[in-house]
């Protein structure tokens, strides 16, 4: 039975632009199961519909149509269910500020009727750098301190599948750090995690498998390892001031003054090198490093016309 199994699911909304009365697909016919002990990324860019997505599995929107399970329970008809099993980290950070943190996870794990909950809250408290911080209260903690309060809240019930909406976002590197090794932990011990982050180093480092979207569809799906073999195997990098030759720009990434350029093998690289320098184009810091996961996600999203 997957973890997660999102069948045939779209999501309609009121068409910003169009005539009165028009809609457009934030989810369109988005079909996915996510097995049990899954590490799975789901990516996009902004607006591909991946919190669209969470929300309708996290029970917080209605599909227009399909259906969503979480460990065989329909998040619509059993939702009681879906929701025990389920732990969500949000995006936002909305918080009573009238709380301390041990009070909050106490209140959450009343939610889900559990008493005598305080070892784990404690072992929560602990991996993830709150222990010094359990009476402190919610307005008194940083931004920081509140998201990993946010993870704890979510992880209160042990619930076996766990959704993390872009938990890194704005987020220092310690507590990226924390946050991975603990959730990461869990993962080892079984559970099942589904993440949505724009960092894709961090969804390459951790996610055995991956799924793209854009425009409500998924256009790619695949363990990561595949992703990135399926990709040219390396990069050539420079910087330079000047105007590079068409041919070479329309293959290239440019970012201000580095450009980037997919190469399969030594031979392009060469021939890349040789165009630059026939065209008298000035470049400095040149290098040569493997593609990885933001070059196939570029590669992809560019191959994929408009279908808005
Ligand atoms: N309540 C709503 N009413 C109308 N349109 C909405 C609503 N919520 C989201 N949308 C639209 O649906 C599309 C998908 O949005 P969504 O927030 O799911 O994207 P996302 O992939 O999570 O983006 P981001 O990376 O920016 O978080 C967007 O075009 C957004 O404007």
């Amino acid at each position: 039975m997957p973890a997660i199994s999102f069948q045939s699911i779209s999501k309609t909304y009121p068409s910003p632009k169009g005539p009165k009365g028009s809609t457009f697909k934030a989810v369109d016919n988005v079909s996915l199961n996510i097995e049990e002990g899954e590490f799975f990324g789901l990516l996009g860019p902004n607006g591909a519909g991946k919190t669209t997505l969470i929300s309708m599995l996290a029970g917080l929107s209605r599909p227009t149509s399909g259906h969503v399970q979480v460990l065989g329970s329909d998040v619509q008809t059993d939702y009681a269910d879906a929701r025990r099993k389920l732990g969500v980290v949000p995006q936002e950070l909305v918080f009573d500020p009238f709380f301390n943190v041990r009070e909050m996870l106490r209140i959450q794990s009343g939610y889900f009727g559990l008493r005598n909950n305080d070892a784990w809250v404690d072992e929560l408290l602990e991996g993830l750098g709150l222990a010094d911080k359990a009476n402190a209260n919610m307005r008194q903690l940083s931004g920081g301190m509140k998201r990993r309060v946010l993870v704890a809240q979510a992880l209160v019930h042990k619930p076996p599948v766990i959704v993390l909406d872009e938990p890194t976002a704005g987020v220092d590197v310690e507590l990226r750090q924390t946050l991975w090794q603990f959730v990461a932990n869990l993962n080892k011990q079984g559970s099942t995690v589904l993440l949505t982050t724009h960092y894709l180093e961090e969804a390459e480092a951790l996610c055995g498998r991956i799924a793209m979207l854009k425009t409500g569809r998924i256009v790619a799906l695949d363990k990561t390892s595949d992703l990135l073999k399926a990709a040219s195997s390396n990069v050539l990098r420079f910087k330079t001031a000047d105007a590079l030759p068409a041919e070479l720009a329309a293959r290239a990434r440019i970012t201000g003054r580095i450009v980037q350029l997919p190469a399969n093998n030594a031979l392009e690289i060469e021939n890349y090198l040789a165009a630059v320098r026939q065209a008298g184009v000035a470049v400095e810091d040149v290098e040569i490093r493997k593609a990885d996961l933001e070059d196939v996600f570029l590669d992809i999203m560019n191959k994929q016309g408009a279908h808005a």
